[in-house]
């Protein structure tokens, strides 16, 4: 008998979907999965209003196809001119759930950033005041720090401080990658929570040089050593219920990832759900990836669990070696290789 696994149906408590036709190219693969979705807000030019925002939902739900149900959760950015009155009318909005803090040139379309905390303190403050999330992208960006130690003194340097000023401030520390990230939420007050990739889970930093340069193994922040992983591992299928599904899946066009000077960002919306399975698998806590998937999100975002369920098979196939992507195509993760669980 094939093994299956039914769970409450979950949410992607991070995600890209870019815009237009890139986004229509995409969104298919997080609807068939997830009811809900966090919608990052790195378009260019970025989602800083609540205007903007309704109208980049309106564009969402215009191209889903047919017969789908989802629900975008969206995002402010949040840059060095985001005034108080910006966020009370996001609050208002009901549909914007989080507000997003870039540093200023950590990431992609990261340049309309915050500059220093300071420049933003009104806005947080505001924030903590009326309980709208503060979504974080957390590395610093000095260059002078090595790229592998940006997460850990950003939260020892930068979130440590913020949370120890604004006690109240609900804080996701997004995609994070290293124990010294983990620990800091496992150990830390109820108002600060994670959201972990898929890819953080399955792959160590030795995935970025498997027999030569491996473009589609860079992201942001960048993959960690094999310590780490298994510390993230231990995190998602541990006792703490703050920690939870945000797949970050960033699709990027093949050419601008196979270059010189490629771009951050790992596509895995094609199978999030079985990548995650195989990472709850391996670590023999099948039983744990319905919280981490379906509960701890909406827990945190004080949203109400999904009713529905969907069913994992243990059954492999194999991914292709791209999807179409506007005028381009997307390389996805594990592209012409296969992945052991099916989305039924
Ligand atoms: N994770 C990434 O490597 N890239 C993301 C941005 C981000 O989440 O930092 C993107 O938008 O491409
Ligand atoms: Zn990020
Ligand atoms: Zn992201």
């Amino acid at each position: 008998m094939t093994q299956t696994l039914t769970i409450t149906r979950p949410d992607d408590w991070h995600l890209h979907l870019r815009d237009n036709e890139l986004m229509a190219a995409v969104l298919p693969h997080t609807a068939r999965e997830f009811a809900r979705a966090i919608v990052m807000p790195n378009l260019k030019p970025p989602v800083t209003t609540v205007a903007l925002a309704d109208a980049y939902r309106q564009r969402i739900l215009a191209a889903l196809p047919a017969g789908m149900t989802f629900e975008p959760l969206m995002t402010l950015y949040l840059t060095d001119r985001t005034s108080p009155d910006d966020i009370v009318a996001a609050r208002a909005s009901g549909f914007v759930h989080g507000v997003k803090l870039y540093p200023a040139g950590a990431t992609t379309n990261s340049d309309s950033g915050v500059t220093s905390l300071d420049k933003v303190m009104p806005a947080l403050e505001k924030m903590a005041e009326v309980g709208l999330p503060l979504l974080v992208h957390g590395e610093v960006t000095d260059h002078s720090v090595d790229v592998f130690d940006r997460e850990a003194v950003f939260i020892d340097t930068l979130l440590a401080p913020l949370m120890q000023k604004l006690p109240t401030l609900r804080v996701v520390l997004e995609h994070i990658t290293t124990s010294h990230a983990a620990d800091f939420v496992s150990t830390g007050p109820a108002n600060l929570a994670a959201t972990v990739t898929a890819h953080h889970l399955l792959m160590n930093r030795n995935a970025m040089f498997t027999g030569g340069i491996r473009p589609h193994h860079y992201c942001l922040p960048v993959l960690k050593r094999e310590t780490h992983r298994q510390a993230l591992v231990r995190a998602v299928t541990g006792s703490s219920n703050r920690f939870f599904l945000g797949t970050d899946s960033a699709p990027h066009a093949r050419h601008t990832k196979e270059t010189s000077c490629g771009c951050a960002g790992m596509y895995t919306a094609h199978a999030a759900l079985p990548l995650y399975a195989e990472v709850f698998e391996q670590a023999n806590a099948l039983d744990k990836l319905e919280a981490f998937a379906s509960f701890n999100g909406p827990d945190f975002y004080q949203l109400p669990r999904n009713s529905g369920t969907v069913t994992l098979t243990k059954q492999a196939w194999q991914v292709p070696d791209e999807y179409p992507f506007g005028a381009n195509t997307v390389v996805p993760l594990r592209a012409g290789e296969s992945i052991a669980w099916t989305l039924a």
